[in-house]
């Protein structure tokens, strides 16, 4: 039987827009055929009007309902799931209303929260009120994702010893009050663009190890350069030591792979835009790499590049089906536990996500990167 997903859409900004597009487009076109999705409702904390106006530009189907308060929308019992698209420092109260005002299955956009004891403390909720939870890391679901942590698991490019991942988008040119940099909203190249690079370090350096072998990181150290309209992080490049994916066959017991996690404004990855050739990612083994080209949040292609010359590189094209954006894959996943009662998905896991909070918390304590407390705190409700 095709399950259908109903979901509410928390906030009508720019990627709220790309994510009900992705929802509209035709689920077979990706080879889905157990799950659809509806919206049966939009808010926005602007008003009501900006909902509607919302709905008709998107020209979404089956009368959904327009709300001016989140409030109104997490209490609609026409609407199973809530998508939280507002900005970082708003995620946390977002969500926490979602799931205990509204008893509603929640997928939030990233970074998840502001830091790790609020990240903890939605789990929490998630899990004691029985509720599906999930940060919104889109681009794990990707099958060029999928295939790259198979290649690694399938020792592919054997033991994976270093990991470089760059998420830089070559504009600094924020207005101070622009989401980007403006502090009260949690703004900043770590929360932003940092996640998908630390995505990368963790989906190859973590993810691809059983659950009972995942060790946080042994070691983060890191460099940041501020903003200096708003003193939030412009340029952030973090330096980690995990233990090597595959203990078992380690050149030695007590070897440590490394990686580096790159995100900065004022720099770009990929300078002309041309992404062919450019790698945002190196999963650099002791039988090869694995190149993932640009961006490092939407990679289309990536390369097998084999060590002893003998075997052929790989180029790989993963195409986005009905010229989508890409987000419908990680929409399906969530359909998909909800149908299923799964409360967390495999690919994105609650400890998963914590623990890449933990390393953001550690990287602004390096610089003394603070935001307001009242959007810090795990206290509830606040006003923002
Ligand atoms: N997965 C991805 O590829 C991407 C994810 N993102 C993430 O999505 C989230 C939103 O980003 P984006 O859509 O670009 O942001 P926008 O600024 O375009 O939209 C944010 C929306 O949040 C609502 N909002 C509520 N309170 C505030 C406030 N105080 N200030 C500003 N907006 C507020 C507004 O909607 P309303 O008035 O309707 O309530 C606003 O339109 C962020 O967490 C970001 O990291 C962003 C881009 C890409
Ligand atoms: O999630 C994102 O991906 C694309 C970036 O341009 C954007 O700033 C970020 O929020």
């Amino acid at each position: 039987m095709v399950y259908n997903a109903r979901w509410g859409i928390l906030a009508t900004g720019g990627i709220a827009q790309t994510f009900v597009r992705d929802l509209l487009k035709d689920t077979h076109a990706r080879g889905t055929d157990d799950i659809t999705h509806s919206v049966t409702a939009v808010a926005s904390s602007t008003s009501s009007q900006r909902a509607s106006e919302f709905i008709d530009k998107l020209q979404i189907p089956g009368n959904p309902s327009a709300y001016g308060s989140y409030e109104e929308l997490v209490t609609d019992p026409n609407v199973d799931i809530i998508y939280v698209a507002t900005p970082h420092s708003h995620h946390y109260q977002n969500a926490r209303l979602a799931l205990e005002v509204g008893n509603k299955h929640v997928l939030c956009e990233k970074a998840f929260t502001v830091n790790a004891a609020q990240a903890r403390t939605l789990v929490d909720i998630a899990k004691r009120k029985g509720l599906f939870l999930m940060e919104a890391v889109w681009t794990r679901y990707f099958p060029l994702s999928v295939q790259v942590r198979e290649l690694i698991r399938a020792g592919e490019i054997g033991e994976v010893l270093r990991v470089l991942a760059d998420n830089s988008i070559g504009n600094a040119s924020w207005d101070a009050s622009h989401r980007m940099v403006n502090l009260d909203l949690a703004g900043g190249a770590l929360l932003d663009l940092g996640i998908y690079s630390l995505t990368w370090v963790f989906q190859t350096l973590y993810h691809t190890l059983p659950p009972s072998q995942r060790k946080p990181p042994s070691s983060i150290t890191s460099t940041m350069f501020k903003y200096p309209a708003t003193g939030a992080d412009e340029d952030t490049t973090i330096l980690l030591s995990f233990p090597t994916t595959t203990p078992s066959n380690s050149l030695s017991p007590n070897r440590t792979s490394h990686a580096v996690a790159m995100a900065a404004f004022a720099v770009d990855s990929n300078p002309d835009g041309k992404a062919s050739g450019r790698a945002a990612i190196r999963i650099q083994g002791t039988k090869g790499e694995i190149q993932v080209e640009c961006p490092a949040y939407r990679p289309e292609r990536y390369r097998v590049i084999y060590s002893s010359g003998e075997e052929k590189t790989k180029e790989v094209e993963c195409p986005f089906p009905a010229n989508g954006h890409g987000m419908y894959w990680e929409a399906d996943e969530v359909a998909r536990c909800v149908r299923d009662g799964r409360l967390e998905s495999e690919g994105m896991p609650w400890e998963e996500s914590v623990v890449i909070m933990e390393v953001m918390d550690e990287v602004r304590r390096q610089h003394g990167l603070v935001y307001p407390e009242k959007i810090e705190t795990t206290d509830y409700p606040v006003a923002l």
